[in-house]
């Protein structure tokens, strides 16, 4: 690593970095700009987080990005730098550099690096800043030193380390400029007693070039298993799965009444309403354009967005946790549920995803993933789906006083809003699952 900091300018490291990051950014599970080439870099940060380790937040620009995307998606990288990399990291290479202050260098994803997780565990414990990222912490959660880092290797849109299965680091990987759920919902859930989400420890945010939350520790719970993993395994024994729905509709319900007491709730009026079922429109129409299977469906999946709109009612709206599904959740050793993961659709932007909405959009997303579990075994269990289903209902309307399926028309409509962003979710990350969705979508056209 050279020694003289303003050879790590951006402008400087950029001829270094871009040619490894246009092959190995996009390469990566948690690139979200899958499918349109990407035409260049520009680094937004470069700070030294720790000598021979850069922290950086860098921009792709890409053809055909979303509108509201601006100018390309913005990433965030740790990346080590070393002469040699030696073998137990060699998955981890990025790079060898060719160019620039970093000619001669090898370049590799630090989080991968158990001696860089371990030192930025010791950063997150004391409060403070580093050129523009600012470290935060509970002083309630008392972090302790030494615990040895692992990466957690899941199938994931950001990248998390577990240390010493006490806490969980989940490091952003695409950053949103704004207020981050993911902090926001679980620290007021934390402040409010509310114990179904485990409460931040410690976090990163930025303020340059604007605020960003880049990372978050949480408890890790040690026991659980996940509502997913759980699921397939009732599926595969051919079990049900209808008590431990029912205790999740009860969770979901507890969750949204701690949201709703902490923190606004508006009323939505015909004309709000009438802009959600347009929004959902939009969406149709846009993953439409990119997913083009949907197209002979599109006719009939307007009808349920429709339905929203003649339903003239005045419904209730707060914050929600807004991408809940089975892997969102997690079964602890003692039997208790806990919701995790409040980023919301990552794929929205935030002032979206921070809006208050009808509580029953939570609801459809954890009904989609029912389906989706039995979807995945053969032969296809329509019944395990539907069992699960109701049991969610029944206790979520038990512990909320208000039984999702008495607005018939809105939790089809977001059903059918789900199914359509998983469609678009899975043609970009996963095409062998767009079955999936996809016999959600001829059901939901049809109905
Ligand atoms: N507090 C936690 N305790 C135990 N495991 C956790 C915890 N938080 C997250 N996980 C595990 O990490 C995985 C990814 O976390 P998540 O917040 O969903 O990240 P992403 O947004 O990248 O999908 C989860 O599926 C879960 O298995
Ligand atoms: O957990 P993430 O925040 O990364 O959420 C994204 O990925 C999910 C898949 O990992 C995706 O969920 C879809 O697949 C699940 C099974 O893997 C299924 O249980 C969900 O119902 C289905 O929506 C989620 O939509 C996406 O935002």
């Amino acid at each position: 690593m050279p020694k003289a900091a303003p050879t790590l300018t951006p402008v400087a490291l950029l001829p270094s970095l871009a040619p490894l990051l246009h092959e190995w950014l996009p390469r990566q599970r948690w690139f979200a700009g899958k499918g349109r080439p990407v035409t260049g870099f520009s680094l937004v940060s470069v700070t030294e987080l720790l000598p021979g380790t850069l922290h950086l937040l860098v921009r792709a620009e890409q053809n055909g990005a979303a509108p509201e995307a601006g100018p390309g998606d913005v990433y965030q990288l740790l990346l080590g730098v070393r002469k040699v990399l030696p073998p137990p990291l060699a998955p981890a290479l990025v790079g060898h550099a060719t160019d620039g202050p970093l000619m001669g260098q090898t370049v590799y994803d630090a989080l991968q690096d158990p001696q860089v997780a371990a030192l930025l565990l010791e950063r997150l414990r004391t409060p403070g800043r580093l050129g523009p990222l600012r470290f935060g912490c509970d002083a309630d959660i008392p972090v302790p030193g030494g615990l040895a880092p692992r990466l957690l290797a899941a199938e994931q849109s950001n990248s998390s380390l577990v240390y010493g299965d006490t806490f969980i680091l989940k490091v952003f990987r695409r950053i949103h400029f704004g207020v981050n759920p993911d902090l926001e919902l679980p620290l007021v859930l934390a402040r409010h007693g509310c114990a179904r989400v485990p409460a931040p420890a410690a976090w990163i945010r930025t303020d340059r070039p604007q605020d960003a939350t880049l990372a978050v520790l949480q408890p890790y719970l040690r026991d659980s298993e996940d509502g997913w993993q759980l699921a397939l395994r009732a599926l595969a024994d051919r079990r049900g799965f209808t008590r431990e729905a029912h205790a999740l509709g009860r969770a979901t319900a507890e969750v949204h009444t701690a949201l709703a007491d902490a923190l606004p709730v508006v009323t939505l009026g015909r004309a709000q309403t009438e802009l959600l079922a347009a929004a959902m429109h939009e969406r149709l129409e846009a993953a439409a354009q990119a997913v083009p299977t949907l197209l002979p469906y599109v006719p009939g999946l307007r009808a349920a967005f429709d339905a929203v709109t003649r339903v003239a009612a005045s419904r209730p709206a707060q914050r929600v946790h807004g991408d809940l599904h089975l892997g969102q959740t997690l079964r602890t050793g003692g039997g208790d549920w806990a919701v995790i993961d409040f980023e919301g659709e990552p794929a929205r932007p935030l002032a979206e995803r921070r809006r208050p909405q009808p509580p029953v959009r939570d609801v459809a997303g954890m009904l989609r993933s029912f389906d989706y579990a039995a979807r995945t075994q053969l032969p296809w269990r329509p019944e395990w789906a539907e069992s699960c289903r109701d049991a969610y209902c029944s206790g979520y309307a038990e512990a909320a006083g208000t039984d999702p399926r008495d607005e018939p028309e809105l939790l089809r409509a977001y059903e059918t809003d789900k199914a359509v962003y998983e469609v678009l979710y899975e043609a970009r990350h996963r095409p062998d699952w767009l079955a999936v969705p996809m016999a959600a979508v001829r059901r939901l056209a049809q109905d």
